[in-house]
């Protein structure tokens, strides 16, 4: 029998990261062609092939890949017989007896997917030996699916046009993975899926746990900086995060470094991922335990979570606004900061370029220069925006910005105002007056 699963998006976390892998993921599967998702361990690839199946709106088979898979593993297999008798006594001195016995056939999940249209994810298929994989290739390229030759059966099928196929596997250095054949990765398109972002992995691990925005933050930095200086890039940092967050929520475990539970906590889920020797990566965990300086215990509190996000919409007011020079902003607290402009500009459905802060110099620098600029007053942003509006009839963020000469995070600031007072609508990423002829910017 075949399983055939509905996913549920209720968990997936949408980030702009993550949506513009799934815009390049969608183009290709709606033009027909089968997509690969290829990367380190845990960065998140199977449950984006399961989101991009959802979204295909089909009904989705899952294989998993194996050194034992064999091509009759996707396509079918005889398996057990079906028997047929008849006795013939219609002239009662004659007695015919017909006695046939036939294999019978059980379409196995390709076969299912090809015939039906259904969504196929293939995890991890090059774990599968490539000639296991064999029968994919007429399927991805001539659209048939070749059965193995029967008296009472089809021995081609053509492929249903809603079939779609999503791939994801590992690098070929990782244990247990062949490498594909070249003929099978040239019929799909392979997207390479990085590490998620700072901010993809804070917000999984608050969409996964019960986790506070801080120690999310707080774990997701100290796990990265751990790989870092262990050079662990064989697997993404993202499980461990989700296990650390998990059990600190579980258990009540504080996320601070003189929290003994967690400082062993970080030991047991990180140390054995690391090649390091086991004093060495000790040696580093303590050092980061000592020196990351968001660990400041009064910032970690659980009521302090209200303040960094207030801090965060701050520095957003500030950058764009009155800048108070006499605030400092550490690395973590302005890490919040970005994130939060990232996080208006998903809410506002725009690309974003992804907004980096390495040293607390950089952001210093913006900073002053904010400070420095004499900033045009918010109402004559307003209302050169709802004049421009007028005129156009409408427009992209990324065509305001730049016929408006604005900066990214003024304009943000302005539209976002201007969409609370429902001046301004957003539809299909386009900003329009609501009611063209009767709005006035407001002068308070
Ligand atoms: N966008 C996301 N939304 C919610 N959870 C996610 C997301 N991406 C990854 N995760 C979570 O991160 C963990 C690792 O993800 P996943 O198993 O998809 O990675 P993978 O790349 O397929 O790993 P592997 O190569 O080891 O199979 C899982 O617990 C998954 O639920």
């Amino acid at each position: 029998m075949t399983t055939v699963l509905h996913a549920s998006p209720y968990q997936f976390v949408d980030t702009p990261s993550i949506q513009r892998l799934v815009l390049r993921a969608l183009r290709y599967l709606r033009s027909g062609y089968a997509v690969h998702l290829r990367g380190p361990a845990g960065t998140g690839k199977t449950t984006l092939a399961i989101h991009l199946a959802n979204l295909l709106a089909r009904p989705i088979v899952v294989v998993f890949g194996d050194d034992e898979v064999k091509s009759s593993d996707l396509v079918g297999t005889q398996s057990g017989f079906t028997r047929k008798k008849v006795v013939d006594n219609f002239i009662h001195s004659v007695i015919k007896v017909e006695d046939e016995l036939q294999q019978a056939w059980v379409d196995a999940r390709l076969t299912l997917a090809c015939k039906e249209g259904l969504t196929l994810v293939y995890d991890e298929f090059n774990r599968s030996r490539p000639e296991g994989n064999n029968v994919l290739l007429s399927v991805l390229e001539e659209k048939l699916l070749v059965l193995p030759p029967h008296r009472h059966r089809q021995e081609y099928i053509r492929v249903h046009p809603e079939f779609r196929a999503i791939f994801t596997s590992n690098p070929e250095e990782y244990c247990g993975v062949h490498a594909a054949q070249n003929a099978l990765l040239d019929r799909m398109i392979t997207i390479n899926v990085p590490e998620p972002d700072v901010f993809t992995q804070t917000e999984i691990l608050m969409r996964k746990t019960a986790i506070s925005q801080a120690d999310a933050a707080t774990i997701v930095q100290l796990v990265g900086a751990f790989r870092d200086q262990t050079q662990a890039e064989k697997t993404s940092g993202l499980r461990s995060a989700l296990m650390l967050a998990t059990i600190c929520c579980d258990h009540h475990i504080r996320v601070a470094p003189n929290n003994e539970d967690f400082q062993e906590l970080c030991q047991d889920v990180l140390l054995s991922r690391s090649s390091l020797m086991m004093d060495d990566g000790m040696q580093v965990l303590q050092t980061l335990f000592a020196q990351l300086e968001f660990y400041d215990e009064s910032r970690y509190q659980p009521e302090s979570v209200n303040t960094l996000q207030q801090f965060a919409d701050n520095f957003t007011n500030c950058s764009t606004r009155n800048v108070n020079p006499s605030e400092t902003y550490s690395v973590s607290s302005v890490f919040y900061s970005l994130n939060s402009i990232n996080n208006q500009a998903n809410e506002f459905e725009i690309d974003l370029e992804t907004l980096e802060v390495e040293e607390t110099k950089q952001v210093e620098n913006t900073v002053k220069s904010n400070e420095l600029k004499s900033l045009e007053p918010q109402i004559a942003i307003d209302r050169h925006i709802i004049n421009y509006l007028q005129e156009t009839e409408g427009a992209r963020l990324l065509e305001i910005e730049q016929d408006l000469e604005l900066s990214r995070i003024e304009l943000i600031a302005a539209l976002k105002t201007l969409l609370r007072e429902k001046k301004v609508i957003q539809h299909d990423r386009i900003y329009k007056l609501v009611e063209p002829k009767l709005v006035e910017p407001s002068i308070d």
